[in-house]
């Protein structure tokens, strides 16, 4: 199974704890595309735009979405290129997840939580059941 992974970057790197956690949890479904989204290392100006260039990001990032089998987004830090993603992923037909922390006292964007049919699933959760939450939707997606 390919798993394309959809956090923040350069939207700030407030969760990347709670990427790390998800993309563990993620890999033992399947190959995660976008593991880089939850390297500690990695800064919010993001991959080195000056050796790969950002032509270069969002073409390879284009290319893994429409050969991806599922995308997971985490949503709770709002971030540009996690909304355009979704919007490509969107138009490509893909199964989508997205997971929205409402303790972050934040209100999910109404492009995102309004856009829910489905193939395009928003779930509310707690840091602590970001497994449990995946394990729901890893065991649903095997019965469709
Ligand atoms: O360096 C990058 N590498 C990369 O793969 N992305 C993709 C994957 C993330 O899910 C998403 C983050 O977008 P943003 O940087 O606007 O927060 O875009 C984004 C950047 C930087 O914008």
């Amino acid at each position: 199974m390919r798993i394309y992974f959809c956090g923040s970057i350069r939207g700030g790197r407030q969760d990347v704890s709670v990427y790390q956690r998800l993309v563990r949890k993620l890999q033992t479904y399947g190959t995660v595309l976008t593991e880089h989204v939850s390297d500690g290392q990695l800064s919010d100006t993001g991959e080195d735009a000056s050796l790969k260039g950002d032509k270069f990001i969002h073409d390879r990032d284009v290319d893994w979405l429409s050969s991806t089998d599922v995308v997971v987004a985490e949503v709770t830090q709002p971030s540009l290129g996690v909304g355009y993603e979704l919007g490509r992923a969107v138009a490509m037909k893909k199964r989508i997840l997205c997971l929205f922390r409402p303790s972050s006292g934040r209100t999910l964007s109404a492009m995102i939580r309004g856009a829910q049919d489905e193939l395009f699933l928003v779930r509310d959760y707690e840091e602590d059941e970001a497994e449990n939450v995946l394990e729901e939707f890893f065991k649903n997606l095997q019965r469709t």
